[in-house]
């Protein structure tokens, strides 16, 4: 078990991290999710010793770690920019952390290549082994990274947005690539995306960061169907997000009257698209116009007009748009599956709709 207790950490006046704690289960890959800015790499590397936190510990398998210096703490790296030595075969850079040991602790060298030999094969680049950084796809340099860090065995792998710098498809490939090593491999690990996408699909668990402090931590199930606060909400896919005022039990969406059981007080109502029903115009429900219709491969977004000037954005399969029968222009009735309301930080409260 990896542990990180109340950490604060101040870049001069700036509070990087703000009390921050957090524990990550050995065998579990944890993403740190959050926008620019949120404190996930200053935590990364106060994980990995790099830097050292005003207050609070870091203990890792029960043993405090807080002032022990990088090398001593048993974790492996990988950064975005491939820090390969260039100059290095890549049979040598995946050697490297073992062939830099010294005394008793630098295994033989039969050991060494017939562990970088199982390493290349793991990471699919056998054939690869004498070439040249340069000489390779930015995709099959992050692979030789991500050898690298596990030729030491290490305890725990870190990752800063490993895949950050490629290109959609190759990190797609290979963010399910290291989904599958990790579950072959056992590894504890954590790794910093901004990418909600990556990040729910990757992950066990996924801990929401903004401005330096933690909104939440859960599956990524938990996080995106019971976000805990607005933030959370916001931040995790598509959400349509509506200002309204809650009173004596009722918010006015639209022109009709919502029951939530919430205190009275100015409200954010969140919808996500795909809760939101569309149907034949009719007097029971909010009339809306559609502005814009995209076809997103399996799914169609539907850009709507309301009266009030809102607008509101729907998502639908596309056998349920087929059998709509909309076009731009169309009028439509908007029906409201879910709603859930926010009374400033408070919440979440569930609309009943009706
Ligand atoms: N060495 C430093 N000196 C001064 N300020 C720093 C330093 N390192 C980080 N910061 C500031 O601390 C805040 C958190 O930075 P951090 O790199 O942890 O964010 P992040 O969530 O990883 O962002 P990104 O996704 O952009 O990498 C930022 O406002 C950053 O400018």
């Amino acid at each position: 078990m990896i542990e990180v207790q109340n950490i604060t950490k101040h870049f001069g006046a700036f509070r990087a991290l703000d009390n921050v704690s957090l524990q990550v289960p050995k065998g579990k890959l944890v993403a740190l999710l959050g926008p620019s800015g949120s404190g996930k790499t200053t935590l990364l590397r106060i994980l990995a010793g790099l830097d050292a936190p005003d207050h609070g510990r870091v203990i890792l398998d029960g043993i405090e770690a807080t002032g022990q210096k990088a090398r001593d703490r048993g974790i492996g790296f990988v950064f975005q920019h491939y820090a390969l030595f260039r100059h290095m075969t890549v049979a040598d850079n995946i050697a490297f952390g073992l062939t830099v040991r010294k005394g008793k602790d630098r295994p033989p060298r039969a050991e060494i290549d017939r562990r970088v030999a199982a390493l290349l094969d793991l990471v699919q680049l056998s054939g690869l082994a004498g070439r040249y950084p340069t000489q390779l796809s930015g995709g099959q340099r992050q692979r030789v990274a991500l050898a690298r860090a596990l030729a030491v065995e290490p305890r725990l792998l870190l990752l800063d947005e490993p895949f950050g710098a490629l290109d959609a498809q190759v990190r797609k490939e290979l963010r399910r690539w290291l989904r599958r090593l990790h579950d072959e491999l056992g590894l504890t690990g954590v790794f910093v995306t901004h990418d909600q996408e990556e990040a729910l699909e990757v992950a066990d668990e996924v801990v929401v960061m903004n401005k330096g402090r933690i909104e939440q931590i859960g599956t990524p199930a938990e996080i995106y169907d019971q976000p805990a606060t607005p933030f959370v909400f916001g931040f995790l896919g598509h959400v349509n997000a509506l200002p309204c005022r809650v009173e004596g039990g009722t918010a006015c969406l639209f022109g009709r009257a919502v029951g939530v059981a919430a205190p009275d007080g100015e409200a954010i109502a969140f919808v996500r698209p795909h809760e939101i029903g569309l149907g034949l115009p009719g007097a029971a429900q909010p009339q809306a116009s559609v502005r814009q219709i995209s076809v997103l491969g399996p799914v169609v977004r539907i850009d709507l007009d309301l009266p009030e000037g809102t607008t509101l954005e729907v998502e639908a399969s596309r056998d349920a748009f087929s059998q709509l029968e909309i076009d731009r222009g169309s009028a439509v009735s908007v029906l409201l599956r879910r709603v859930r309301f926010f009374v400033g930080e408070a919440g979440p409260w569930e609309g009943d709709a009706g």
